[in-house]
């Protein structure tokens, strides 16, 4: 494939000193990157905060003013979400097309959604960011996506190309009809998600920072425990590959079942606008019975991004979700792996013994509240025993004069369903 000639920009941040600046701006020109364009300088100012009316100080924005016509670029993205007027002023000053962090991370959604429901959501989240900022030109950015259709192609970066503004009513309509149709989305998805609840089965949920390598890891379990094959879910090396939630069904050699789900990466200051609008997407890690916390260990900022997934996490409710913690793609390296202390495991999801390990922690920290005992069915209710063959670990089966004696490991909520059956009081282990 041929690549599309990446739009030249200039990146802007304020240092007031914070630890994570460095890292934030790397993040910056990650993102840039991700949206087809390329950072050809970062100027930075140290202030403690922001010049409420232009960002940078007055001098500072004079001087960037000058820095555009030599680098000969025309969009400056800013490493803070800003005020429209502040918007508005620096593009008086600067003669740029100013492009806040929000409004980055939104357009890079926006061209990565697929679903339907992503596009709806991306579409919401950024009528939201467009209706206090009308005539700016991140406003006129966004028009062609918001506008009509949905969530089109977003291809012609060049000058010219911006539509008449919606007027503030429009806007607020579109808002109302993009949000009837996704609670009819939500509520077909609330359902489904009742539907497995009560089947009981336990629920497991990858989150971390963008690129981590979550769902290769999903892919990985579903291969060697999943349904069926086909099933794979996108991987690619791209900031947001996954914008929607799939939920694989994963059973294991024992019989015991869970759910596994793979969902939207997090990226550090994650617009309020774009995590509303997801919090569907999201609940799928908010009702999880533990989750899976995917970190690049071979990324130098690890720590920096464990601190983003943690707090957004705490950003959409997800408090006390028992987490154990994957510090992935170890083969690029030089620490040994497989390898386990407690919660945290070491591993690579391209190697066969790490997913056994995973397997295994996953197993233990889920299936911990299974009982192990032995029932006498009646040949009668030969159901029974046919349900606890398929849906429980079945340790061994006689055939006794009255009926079938099973001795079986099975979930809590069975074992209540079958008691009336019970020879042998049960045994946690
Ligand atoms: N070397 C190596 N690469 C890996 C490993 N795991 C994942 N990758 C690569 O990392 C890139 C991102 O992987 P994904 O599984 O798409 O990451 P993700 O966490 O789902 O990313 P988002 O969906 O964007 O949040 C892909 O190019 C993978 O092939 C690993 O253990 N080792
Ligand atoms: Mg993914």
């Amino acid at each position: 494939m041929e690549e599309t000639p990446r739009t030249p920009v200039i990146t802007i941040g304020l240092n007031s000193g914070q630890a994570t600046f460095d890292y934030a701006m790397t993040e910056l020109k990650n993102l840039v990157e991700a949206n087809n364009m390329t950072v050809v300088e970062e100027i930075q100012q140290a202030l403690t905060k922001p010049n409420p009316g232009t960002y940078f100080g007055t001098g500072k924005v004079e001087e960037l003013a000058a820095i555009v016509i030599d680098d000969g670029v025309d969009t400056i993205v800013v490493n803070d979400e800003l005020s429209p007027s502040q918007i508005r002023n620096l593009e008086k000053v600067t003669k740029a097309r100013i492009m806040d962090r929000t409004g980055l991370i939104l357009e890079i959604f926006a061209n990565r959604a697929q679903s339907r429901e992503a596009k709806l959501q991306v579409q919401l989240a950024m009528l939201q960011y467009q209706l206090p900022r009308l005539h700016t030109s991140a406003s006129q950015r966004l028009d062609q996506q918001t506008g009509s259709g949905g969530g089109g192609g977003f291809t012609n970066r060049g000058a010219g190309e911006s539509q008449t503004e919606m007027s503030r009513r429009t806007i607020q309509r579109s808002i109302n009809h993009v949000n009837h149709e996704l609670k009819e989305i939500n509520q077909a998805a609330a359902t489904q998600r009742q539907q497995r609840e009560r089947n009981q089965l336990p629920s497991v949920a990858l989150v971390g920072y963008t690129n981590a390598g979550k769902s290769t890891l999903m892919n990985a379990l579903v291969r060697q425990f999943g349904m069926n094959e086909e099933k794979q879910v996108f991987v690619k090396n791209m900031l947001f590959a996954t914008l929607d939630t799939s939920v694989r069904q994963l059973t294991f050699p024992d019989q015991k079942k869970m759910l596994l789900s793979d969902t939207v990466g997090f990226v550090s200051q994650l617009p309020t606008q774009l995590v509303k609008a997801f919090r569907s997407t999201l609940a799928e890690a908010a009702n999880a019975d533990l989750l899976i916390q995917v970190v690049d260990y071979a990324d130098p900022n690890k720590e920096a991004m464990m601190n983003t997934t943690e707090q957004t996490l705490r950003d959409i409710g997800v408090t006390d979700v028992p987490m154990i913690t994957v510090f992935n793609k170890a083969d690029l390296t030089e620490t040994n792996f497989p390898s386990r202390a407690g919660d945290a495991l070491i591993l690579s999801a391209k190697d066969a013994d790490s997913i056994d390990l995973l397997t295994q922690t996953i197993k233990e920290k889920v299936f911990h509240n299974y009982v192990t005992a032995t029932f006498l069915v009646p040949f009668a209710n030969g159901e029974v025993v046919a349900y606890l063959n398929d849906n429980a670990n079945v340790l061994s089966t006689a055939y006794e004069e009255t009926g079938t004696a099973l001795k079986v490991e099975l979930q809590q909520a069975d074992f209540a369903r079958f008691k009336q059956y019970v020879v042998t009081p049960s045994t946690n282990d």
